[in-house]
Formats: C-alpha cells, structure tokens, sequence
C-alpha cells in the first residue's frame, strides 16, 4: 500500500468496531504531523471530548499510525484519560521508536523495533512474535545499513582517531598512543621518542594489532596513492557509482568494496587489474568463480589491444608466471604465499576464517582490493575482511536500485510438506523460462534430477562440464557451487529445495544471483517445510535487514 493509500485507509475506514470520533469530539481538524518513508502518523487534533455517561469507555480512533499494512490504530480510553497526553505518547514514541542497548563488547548496540515499525539497522539478529533486534556495529556502518541520524546517536566513532600502521611502526597522537600502549601491549615492541611505537616483529604482532584496530573502528593502514600504469586496454566503462569507488581506490590503494550482488564488482576488479598492469593474484572461492573471473578478462580485454596473459592455478592447473593469475583460496594458500604481486584481489572476501585463509594477508603485493556483498561472518570474525582487504567503501544498496543498476527479485517462502510435488507443479504449470533450482544434498539432487529430467551440476564437474551443461540446458539443478559470484543473466527463476541450515549469507548470496538476471519479473521461489521454518527461519534475515519483501505463500495458495 502506498502511504496515500494507507491515509485513506484511515480517514475513510475506520476499524470495525470503532466509534465515530465525531460523536465524541466537539471540534476537529485533521493534519499529518510526521511523515517519513513508510510511516505516517495522522492526528486530528482534538478540541474538547465528552465522555457520555451511558458509556464510560469509549474508541478513541483519532491518532492513525499508518504502517505498511497494518490498519490504522484504536486507542481505549476511559473519561480519566487525557487526550493530549495520549496523542503526545504515540507522538513522541513515533520520533523515536526503538530502544538501543549498548552491548558488553562496547561498539556494538542491539536495536530493538516493534515489528509494526518499518525501521531496520544493521544485521538482523533475531526476531520476536512482536520485535525485530538488530545488531549494529562498525561493520554494519561500512556496510551501508546504518542510517545517518542513528550513526550520529550511537556515536559508533573509531576508538582511536589518529593511529596508523607505518612500516615497522604504529604511530598517532601522543596521547592515543599512550592508550595504544596499554591496550594492544602483547603486539608491541617498545616506544621510541619522536617516531612512535615499535611492532614486535612476528607477523602475527602485525596482524593480531590490525585485526585489534580494525575491531575498534580504526583503518589502521596509511594510504598508497595508486600509480597507474594502462598497459593494458579494457573496454570496460565504470558507472557513476564505480568511477566514485575507483578514485577511493586510486586514494588509498587498499579498499574492501561492498556493494550489492550483480553491482558490478568483479568488473570493477577487472578495470582495476587493467589499470595497474603489473601481476595481479585474484583470489576466488569456488572453481565456478574461476570461470566467472577468467570470461570477464577474455571478454573485456580486446583482441585488437595489447592483452595480459592469464593463467589458472587451483587443483587441476597450476598456470602461475602470468600477468594475471586466478586462483582459489585452497590453491593460493597451499602454493602461492612466497609469491610476490602488485595487487591483490579478494573476491566473495567474506570467506577469510580467522585460522585458516586469514594467512592469505601475509601475501606480498603493493595494492589490495577486497569484494563482498556480503561482508558479515555469523562467527563474529567480520573484521578479518577489512584487515585482509583494506578501508571499507561503497554499499548503498537502495542508490544502486534507485538508478536502476540491479533490481530487487520478487521473493515467494512456500511452506509445504510435499517439496518434489509442489517442485515439478512450480516447473510444469507456474514459472516460465529459464530456472535454476537450488539443492545442496548429493543425493536428494540426483533423485530430483531423476523426477524432473533436469541435469544436476555439482562439485563433481568439472569447470568445462558446468558451462557445457549450462549452455545447453535453459533449466536444471544446482549444488552451492552455484551460490556465489555466479553471473546467469538470461536466468528467469530461481527455486530453492535444499540448503544449509540457518545461513543468512547463502540465502542473501543465493537471491542475490537473481540480481544479475536481465530479465523482467525475475522471481525467487524457497521451498520449506513447516519443521525447517521453525529451525531455519533465520536464513531470512539477511534478505529482511536488506529490504527484500518476502511473500508467505501457504499449502492451499501454491
Ligand atoms: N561498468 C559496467 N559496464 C557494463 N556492465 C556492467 C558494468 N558493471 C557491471 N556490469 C554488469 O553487471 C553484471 C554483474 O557484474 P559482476 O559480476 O561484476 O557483479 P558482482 O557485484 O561481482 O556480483 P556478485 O556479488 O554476485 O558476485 C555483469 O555481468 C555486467 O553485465
């Protein structure tokens, strides 16, 4: 409903139930007093009410909350209660409605919003009958999901406002560095007068002081001024929103870009690769990314002009002494750590675990990229992306659907008992054109390959299969080597059957490959059964804090 609408709906309908107003009220005038996004509280200003004597309490229905949907709001009062008073309650609580509660760890708030309210910050947490709970961090501010008057009540600023890490040093303002001092001690060496502090000289010091900072709000890297080179010509042409991206990087040498799925940040990373022209190390997830990465390059480095060589290293293919070499995360960390690069590329950079690929920061190379839209870790890592990767930049998902740059699947959760059935009834009477169906299980894939004719792709092809079985097929089944990064624009529909467990990441990750679709009406089917629903609900949260509406499409409706 749009607000004009739900102001109708107040003014013309009241609630069954509800007494006429005029009955009650010697004098009314009707105004909006506040109107903002979604919401609008109309009030009609109340001169004088008279409570009858043969009812002592009556309706009062004269302060409309106009939500999203919900109809307009009833108040009970009885002849004690004073209309002023109530009418600058839910006034005030409209100003404000939320409760924010500062966490133990310090920089970090729960925001509690009735659901009724169409207000969301930050991760969604956790949802009650009647609350939605946020988590808001640093993280969630460089992600782009803070609102500014709330950035400005929290106060989410850095810890420290001048430190830097500066060759074998961290140096700041005397004063933060006595703090600094004290409070990242096990990292530091000792304080030299007039430079600032030693790091002790492991390169776990190092990290562990990066990560520490990172953890306090502060980009701890001084900036590298990028010289570019353009020994290599692109075709490619940034839009606004990535030329603003490319001169922070050309500012910094070192920037985690976080913008939506189908964004364009792969091709961005293409651009960024052209233009520095010295080795470049690309960093991907999964092998389907390796494709991805390598069709950009091909496609977008002309024949005609002087073109990079490429090579592929991960487990079937070791092409290392290339100008730009892809590699997975498994690959890279195994066999390529000694090397020495002029950028790095991180993409889907979320998958820095702390033990594990986190080594990936000792690889030697002069500017870094690091690419997410998804930049959040359920295991509360999330400042491993930005330590790896570099200052935050980019992510106003509503600009980018706004202008019209990517666009915001219908999302369709059907809750059913009988998958495979309401499935093949999905593929053979309602969806048309190209789909794709989600399945991570092996073996429930190959059963539902066999009741839908579909081929099942999976971990087990290999990277030539996957795009022949592609080409070939307009519709068929995916395992979650299809999650990320994959870019399928002529994909109409996506159903999902099988998934693991409550991840936020491969729901929001998994819609988000209907961002690249460029086709209209493009829609998101999530089969669940009511026993997942209860466990797994929270898989949705990613795509609620995102603002994708999410249609419940009972047994008897699909
Ligand atoms: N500058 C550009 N010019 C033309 N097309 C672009 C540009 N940037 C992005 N695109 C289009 O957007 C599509 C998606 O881009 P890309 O794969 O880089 O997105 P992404 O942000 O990396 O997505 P994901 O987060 O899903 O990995 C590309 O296939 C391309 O068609």
């Amino acid at each position: 409903m749009t607000n004009a609408q739900e102001e109708k709906a107040g003014t013309t309908a009241p609630p069954s139930g509800a007494t006429n107003a005029a009955e009650d009220a010697v004098a009314s005038s009707s105004t909006i007093i506040r109107h903002e996004g979604q919401t609008v509280v109309k009030q009609r200003n109340v001169a004088e009410v008279k409570a009858r004597a043969d009812r002592p309490h009556f309706v009062y229905n004269r302060v409309y909350v106009g939500l999203a949907k919900g109809p307009c709001e009833e108040y009970s009062i009885d002849r004690d209660t004073s209309v002023l008073t109530r009418d600058s309650t839910v006034a005030d609580f409209m100003k404000k409605p939320y409760a924010l509660i500062p966490q133990a760890e310090g920089n970090t708030y729960l925001l509690v919003v009735p659901k009724w309210i169409d207000y969301k910050a930050g991760w969604l947490e956790t949802q009650t009958e009647t609350y939605n709970i946020y988590k808001v961090d640093h993280y969630a501010t460089w992600a782009g999901l803070v609102p500014e008057e709330l950035r400005e009540e929290l106060d989410l600023k850095p810890r420290f406002l001048t430190l830097k890490i500066q060759g074998d040093y961290l140096v700041g303002s005397e004063d933060e560095l006595d703090d600094a001092w004290i409070r990242y001690r096990d990292s530091l060496l000792r304080r030299e007068e007039g430079i600032g502090i030693r790091i002790k000289p492991s390169r776990a010091s190092r990290f562990n002081l990066a990560s520490r900072l990172v953890e306090d709000g502060v980009i701890p890297w001084t900036s590298k001024p990028v010289e570019q080179r353009w020994k290599w010509q692109t075709d490619i042409q940034l839009r606004p929103y990535q030329q603003e991206a490319f001169d922070f990087f050309l500012k910094n040498g070192a920037m985690t870009l976080v913008y939506p799925f189908g964004g364009g940040k792969s091709f961005f990373g293409v651009y960024v690769a052209a233009c520095i022209s010295g080795r470049t190390l690309v960093v991907v997830p999964s092998l389907s990314l390796i494709s991805v990465w390598q069709k950009y390059i091909m496609e977008h480095f002309p024949d005609s002009g002087s073109r990079p060589s490429v090579g592929l290293f991960y487990g079937a293919k070791k092409e290392k002494h290339k100008d730009i070499t892809i590699a997975t995360y498994d690959s890279a960390l195994a066999h390529l750590t000694k090397e020495k690069y002029e950028l790095l590329i991180f993409d889907e950079s979320h998958h820095f675990p702390a033990e594990t690929y986190s080594r990936l920061a000792f690889l030697d190379a002069r500017y870094r990229l690091s690419l997410s839209g998804s930049p959040h870790r359920e295991d509360g890592r999330s400042e491993l992306i930005y330590v790896l990767g570099g200052a935050p930049y980019g992510s106003d998902w509503e600009r980018l659907f706004k202008e019209g740059w990517v666009k915001r699947p219908e999302v369709y959760l059907h809750v059913t008992s009988t998958k495979l059935m309401l499935l093949k009834s999905l593929l053979e009477e309602k969806l048309k054109g190209p789909t794709m169906v989600f399945c991570d299980t092996i073996a429930i894939g190959e059963d539902t390959s066999r009741i839908t004719g579909l081929p099942y792709i999976h971990g087990r092809h290999s990277l030539k299969e996957r795009s022949e079985l592609v080409r070939k097929h307009p519709r068929f089944i995916a395992s979650r080597i299809f999650d990320e990064g994959i870019d399928l624009p002529d994909i109409k529909n996506i159903i999902e059957i099988d998934f693991l467990g409550g991840s936020r990441r491969q729901q929001l990750q998994r819609v988000g490959r209907l961002m690249h679709s460029v086709l209209e009406g493009a829609e998101y089917h999530l089969l669940m059964s009511p026993e997942e629903l209860a466990k797994y609900g929270k898989r949705l949260y990613g795509l609620y804090s995102r603002n994708f509406r999410v249609s419940v499409v009972t047994e008897q409706q699909g």
